[in-house]
């Protein structure tokens, strides 16, 4: 196993990049620890695949250094990094069996018959093929193909890392929460360093102790599920992660109070902040509900998604705040208030969470 370090990493595609936008990779600095899970998530675009070829030495980057171990590892490729990796489509030999495609890795590296076949049943049983282990892998169905996949990712006990690349893309949506379910748990039985890339937000926060968030080739956060959903360090964390994502609403600062629409509203971070101007107040729908008092509301639009209702209501000024409310809740007929938990309503300066990055 290996801790891996991105040093300064950058990288463009153009040989003479000039501008911030020609860079698909800006400037990568963090570490993926020894035996963590990892998810490197983003939209379409923010550089998630060239990082994923960076790491294995697929791709060399324009600057920085990646280190294994803090070994500097330029000029090596996958073999001697010693990378296992799972693909969107399953990469296996159809004329095989099943238990020949999962000995594979290790046949090819000698290992000694006896030990080949006791980990192809540990592996198999993990990833339920035991059954299956003398069928044609070309008979299986596709998720059936891509449990191989994963298999033969896994069976190496003498890997650094283990990379996953949007691997749940060819399954079934109804076996997809199966198969995350799955890779968490392998995680902890296999007790490897994994990166899993996907712009999935639910794949990755069902899989992940540490989400990697990327947008535009930059970090715009690391932290677990739970710190992306509660502690957004940033408005476009706030607004990716989640469903839907959080309310964000221009805001004043008033005798050391956010004001909103004209209306007080109390925020966790108000202390913190410095700027006066290009001030946001987030808060997600989770955290809103309608009160007796406090910003002035009304309903625009009721959207059923069966355990909950997802309200959509317009301030007085035209911005649109959701909350999400239980069927047995009656609805304001028209004219509202809404009430933000204190403590889950955060101020955002220029996009970053005030005080956010002093704390962190
Ligand atoms: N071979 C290439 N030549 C030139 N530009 C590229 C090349 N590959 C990617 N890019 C650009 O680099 C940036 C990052 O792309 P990358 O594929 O790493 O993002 P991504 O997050 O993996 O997106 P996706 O999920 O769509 O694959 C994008 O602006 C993309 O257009």
């Amino acid at each position: 196993m290996a801790r891996i370090t991105l040093d300064g990493l950058g990288h463009a595609y153009a040989p003479d990049p000039q501008t911030p936008e020609d860079w698909a990779l800006k400037q990568l600095d963090f570490e993926f620890a020894d035996g963590g899970a990892y998810a490197l998530l983003g939209p379409s675009g923010c550089g998630k695949t060239t990082l994923l070829n960076i790491i294995p030495g697929l791709l060399t980057p324009s600057r920085g250094r990646v280190l294994f171990d803090g070994e500097d590892v330029a000029g090596r490729g996958p073999a001697e990094r010693n990378i296992a990796q799972v693909f969107q489509f399953p990469v296996i030999y159809d004329t095989m069996t099943v238990r020949q495609n999962l000995a594979f890795p290790l046949r090819n590296r000698g290992v000694p018959a006896a030990e080949i076949a006791a980990r192809v049943a540990e592996i198999a049983d993990m990833t339920d093929l035991t059954e299956m282990l003398d069928r044609r892998a070309s008979g299986l169905t596709a998720d059936g193909k891509q449990k191989i996949s994963l298999g033969r990712g896994l069976v190496r006990d003498d890997v650094n890392v283990i990379m996953f690349d949007e691997p749940l893309t060819v399954i079934d949506p109804h076996l997809k929460w199966l198969l995350r379910s799955k890779l968490k748990e392998l995680h902890r039985r296999i007790d490897r360093t994994m990166i899993y890339v996907t712009h999935d937000q639910v794949e990755a926060l069902t899989f992940a102790d540490q989400v990697v968030l990327m947008k535009d080739g930059e970090v715009v956060q690391i932290g677990t599920p739970v710190d992306l959903f509660e502690r957004p360090a940033h408005t476009f964390v706030g607004h990716f992660i989640g469903s839907p994502g959080m309310n964000l609403l221009p805001c004043a600062m008033d005798g050391g109070r956010a004001v909103v629409c004209g209306a007080p509203v109390e925020a966790e971070n108000v202390t913190a902040v410095t700027a006066n101007s290009g001030l946001e107040l987030g808060v997600r729908p989770e955290f809103v509900r309608f009160a007796d008092s406090g910003l002035p509301v009304r309903v625009t639009r009721v959207m059923e998604t069966g355990r909950y209702r997802v309200v959509e209501t317009a301030t007085r000024e035209g911005q649109t705040v959701k909350l999400l409310v239980s069927n047995e809740e009656p609805l304001p007929s028209e004219e509202a208030h809404l009430a933000f938990e204190p403590a889950r309503t955060r101020i955002y300066e220029n996009g970053w969470l005030a005080g956010g990055r002093a704390a962190s």
